[in-house]
């Protein structure tokens, strides 16, 4: 017994046995690679792409039979298809994976530094009274059960969808809200967008998002708002017309009957990092003239 592990131990710190040398960069590289692959699954689980995995297992382990009983017919079909099937899978997802990679672009690494919106100084930030206007709204639309749809606008422009409804330019008020949003009125369907103080388009139609862990007692005001949610930055208050509860969507994820102060907050929250980008931005343009200066 003895002999053997003096034998093992002669091996472990023999020079034949192979130490891999691991930096620090391996591990960042370990990390890196492990959250990856972490998105991935989370992405996979909330879109179809669940289904395309498991049509992929049940494929590859027909392939995997047919290699074992060397079925060579059915390997070279499968080597040839599988250039077409890798296409077909990109033309098939193409909605969801312009989802993943708008998802990866408004994560905030460095995109705000690098400004390629021309949107004015003034309208980076939204004022208190702002703030005051869209909860005091929200909280009376929800008392009388009157359904309303609010999007705020962040760093991600959202001239695409502004571009959905019809225009409007209009400082953001508690009456001027409560008015867009009354039954029977030509601006009270779909979403308004407030970029700064201001109202910039009303009827907006948004994206429905394909969530399947929404509640199923949502119906399509609440999922366009998580969806507006999964493909921005912004911020979305949603009134129910059926229960009068006001819920927030940010990130993909919907916060149901808020109360004024979580709402507030949340408001509080993104207008002072809308000043804080801002201020990013005035640095960064400072810098950069001074650079140029001294060139
Ligand atoms: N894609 C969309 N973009 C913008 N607004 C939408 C969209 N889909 C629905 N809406 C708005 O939601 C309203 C329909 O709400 P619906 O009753 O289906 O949703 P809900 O989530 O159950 O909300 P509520 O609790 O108010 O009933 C529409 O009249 C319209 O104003």
């Amino acid at each position: 017994m003895n002999t053997v592990l003096t034998q093992v131990l002669k091996r472990f710190v023999s020079e034949s046995w192979y130490f891999p040398q691991i930096r620090v960069v391996d591990a960042v590289e370990i990390l890196i690679i492990t959250f990856l692959f972490y998105q991935i699954i989370l992405w996979i689980k909330n879109t179809k792409a669940w289904m395309l995995l498991r049509g992929i297992l049940v494929v590859a382990l027909f392939i995997l039979v047919a290699a074992v009983f060397k079925m060579y017919t059915i390997l070279w079909i499968a080597q040839n298809s599988l250039p077409v099937m890798a296409t077909a899978v990109v033309i098939i997802f193409q909605p969801e994976l312009r989802r993943a990679l708008e998802k990866l672009g408004e994560k905030q690494f460095v995109p705000n530094m690098v400004t390629l919106d021309k949107r004015g100084k003034d309208n980076v930030r939204f004022s208190q009274k702002t703030i005051d206007g869209i909860v005091e709204a929200s909280f009376a639309m929800g008392a009388v059960k009157t359904g309303a749809l609010i999007v705020v606008e962040q760093a991600i422009m959202l001239t695409e969808y502004e571009s959905t409804g019809i225009a409007l330019d209009c400082i953001v008020s508690p009456q001027v809200l409560i008015n867009i949003f009354e039954h029977n009125t030509p601006l009270h369907d779909g979403a308004i967008i407030v970029r700064g103080d201001r109202i910039v388009s009303a009827t907006c139609y948004l994206p429905l998002s394909d969530n399947m862990g929404i509640s199923k007692e949502l119906g399509t005001r609440h999922r366009a708002a998580v969806g507006m949610s999964e493909v921005s930055d912004a911020l979305i208050v949603t009134v129910s017309e059926e229960t009068g509860y006001v819920s927030v969507a940010m990130g993909g994820q919907l916060v149901r009957n808020v109360t004024p102060e979580y709402l507030k907050k949340r408001l509080e929250s993104i207008s002072k990092k809308s000043v804080e980008i801002g201020r990013l931005k005035k640095i960064w343009k400072g810098w950069r003239s001074h650079e140029k200066g001294v060139d």
